[in-house]
């Protein structure tokens, strides 16, 4: 079976795939000075929890934390006796290269992204991702990776006002009834939240503009579900957007090694 690894700067989600379906998934605080060993534990004891027993012999990684990458490999090397695919790394093809600047490193999370979404939607497509960043992937008719927008995420939008601004306490995102605020809280929910349904709309709106051609939206990431509701922002919102492209990633470098 196939462990697959979306190791974000906030969280990191693990999935198995059983070759036909993905059995659960998991998720942990991203930390880099978690072990391979404290890993294993944790991963067998939800296994245990939920009477798998699974024998894992592939590993497929996406890090937007180049510091976990580490102990991941460690993790795969010692109690999966593999060495694991790691996204971003030359060893690792993706079917489309990405058409951007010299020297630029597009994040891992965004090419698995963009492979997840031009296998269900085809190109001419926009995938927003709301993580910690906010990103936005530009996906070309062939499949290519071809820029974007990176915007900072919700969360990390109110915790920076929080900890900017003395009198503002930490709020939870969440859709405030009205958007003019007559408490502070309520303030913050609608700056936040109309702030970001505004955000999402104009940029859409920009990339078509440039683009100069019809283009759909597939949202992904936990809180799609939050400017998903009453809005036609996306044409479809798909939490396991990632770890799809993950298992699409692996099998399509495992095709090119057995050819
Ligand atoms: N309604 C909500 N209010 C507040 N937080 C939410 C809500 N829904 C989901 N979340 C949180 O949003 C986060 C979304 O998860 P996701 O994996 O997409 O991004 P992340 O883990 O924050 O970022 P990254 O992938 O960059 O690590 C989760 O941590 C989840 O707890
Ligand atoms: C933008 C984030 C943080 C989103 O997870 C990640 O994709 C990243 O670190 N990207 C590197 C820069 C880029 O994608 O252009
Ligand atoms: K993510």
């Amino acid at each position: 079976m196939l462990l697959c690894i979306d190791c974000g700067n906030t969280n990191t989600v693990f999935s198995i795939w059983n070759g036909s379906e993905f059995l659960s998934t998991w998720r942990i605080e991203t930390n880099h000075k978690r072990t391979a060993d404290e890993y294993y534990v944790w991963l067998t004891s939800l296994m245990m929890l939920h009477d798998m027993k699974v024998r894992i012999g592939a590993v497929v990684i996406s890090s937007t934390v180049p510091r976990v990458v580490f102990n991941l490999r460690v993790l795969a090397n010692r109690y999966f006796d593999c060495r694991p695919l790691v996204v971003g790394k030359p060893e690792c093809q993706l079917p489309v290269a990405p058409r951007v600047d010299i020297g630029t490193t597009v994040g891992p999370d965004r090419l698995v992204n963009t492979v997840a979404g031009f296998d269900r939607h085809g190109g001419d497509l926009i995938v927003v991702d709301f993580g910690t960043a906010t990103t936005f992937d530009v996906v070309a008719p062939d499949g290519a990776y071809i820029g974007g927008v990176i915007a900072p995420g919700v969360n990390l939008s109110l915790e920076a006002l929080h900890a900017s601004a003395a009198a503002l306490p930490h709020v939870d995102v969440t859709m405030p009834e009205k958007a003019v605020g007559t408490n502070t809280v309520a303030c913050i929910q609608s700056g936040v939240f109309w702030g970001y349904i505004g955000l999402v709309e104009g940029i859409v709106r920009q990339i078509r503009l440039e683009r100069a051609r019809p283009m759909k939206v597939i949202a992904t990431g936990g809180l799609a579900e939050l400017f998903e509701q009453g809005f036609d922002l996306f044409d479809s919102v798909e939490y396991d957007l990632t770890i799809h492209g993950l298992r699409l990633i692996h099998d399509y470098n495992k095709g090119l090694a057995s050819a």
